[in-house]
């Protein structure tokens, strides 16, 4: 399955393979556009393989950094210095070394008055539009270059969790996200479903025996917020073997 809506699956040996693979085409799609690029990135376990792998001798300098924007699909409402807090995982691991700090798009989370999610969210829509120098997406001039994601064990992918309210948000590109069927639970902020689809490439990393479970039930076409996220170019999940559900091994 590859292009429009559809999705392509591509399986890897292991994590340390899927770190590879995802900088790989991380630099293939930053070198499609020889202007300003667009990178959403995304928390969790799972992309940090490849966030420190960026920042080595070998892929370093194979970035423009200078022209190079770094977003990230959801956070969570702490203070920078907490462990829980996406961005600041991303910025320990590459960005910190290797980026202009200017190109890092950090969503607010830790003054007083940001206590609330939907203040946040606001600030960040801002931000993005005011990047992107509109305030409707147009689908022919896609919003980001590279979109990348993870899936939670209950199917949520950036902070859209099955059953609430954000993941049927179509007219607000960021959404507050108050509340979530996880324990435990900080208020967080996402982009929502179409914002996140307004990409050139939509790529997941899905890794662990962890994700067996949930990619099982996804794979069997399940409506879940990680189905629903699709770019509306080419998506791809890359999946590595102890992920994969016994019927797909080869
Ligand atoms: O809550 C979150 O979880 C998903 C999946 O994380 P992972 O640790 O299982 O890779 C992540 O994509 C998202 O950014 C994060 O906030």
């Amino acid at each position: 399955m590859t292009g429009g809506h559809e999705r392509r699956i591509i399986t890897v040996a292991d994590p340390a393979a899927m770190a590879k693979a995802a900088a790989e085409r991380m630099i293939a799609s930053i070198s499609e556009n020889d202007g300003r690029v667009a990178v959403c990135l995304t928390g969790g376990s799972s992309p940090k393989a490849l966030y420190q792998l960026l920042a080595t001798p070998e892929y370093r300098p194979r970035i423009p950094w200078d022209r190079v924007d770094w977003f990230i699909g959801d956070e969570r409402l702490v203070p920078r210095k907490d462990a829980l807090h996406n961005m600041s995982m991303a910025r320990q691991a590459f960005l910190d070394r290797c980026a202009p700090a200017a190109n890092v798009h950090p969503i607010a989370t830790d003054t007083a008055d940001l206590r609330d999610p939907d203040v946040s969210a606001a600030l960040y829509e801002n931000e993005l539009m005011a990047f992107y120098g509109a305030e409707r997406l147009d689908p022919a001039r896609p919003l980001f270059d590279l979109v990348l994601m993870g899936v939670g064990p209950d199917g949520h992918t950036a902070s859209l969790f099955p059953g609430y309210p954000a993941v049927e948000e179509t007219r607000r590109w960021v959404v507050g996200v108050p509340k979530a069927n996880v324990e435990p639970f900080v208020p967080r902020v996402s982009l929502t479903l179409p914002t996140l689809a307004s990409c050139r490439e939509m790529l997941f990393e899905i890794a662990g025996e962890s994700k067996r479970a949930i990619l099982t039930r996804l794979f069997a076409g399940e409506n879940l917020p990680a189905n629903r996220a699709r770019s509306r170019n080419e998506t791809i999940w890359l999946v590595d073997q102890a992920a994969l559900p016994e019927d797909f091994r080869g």
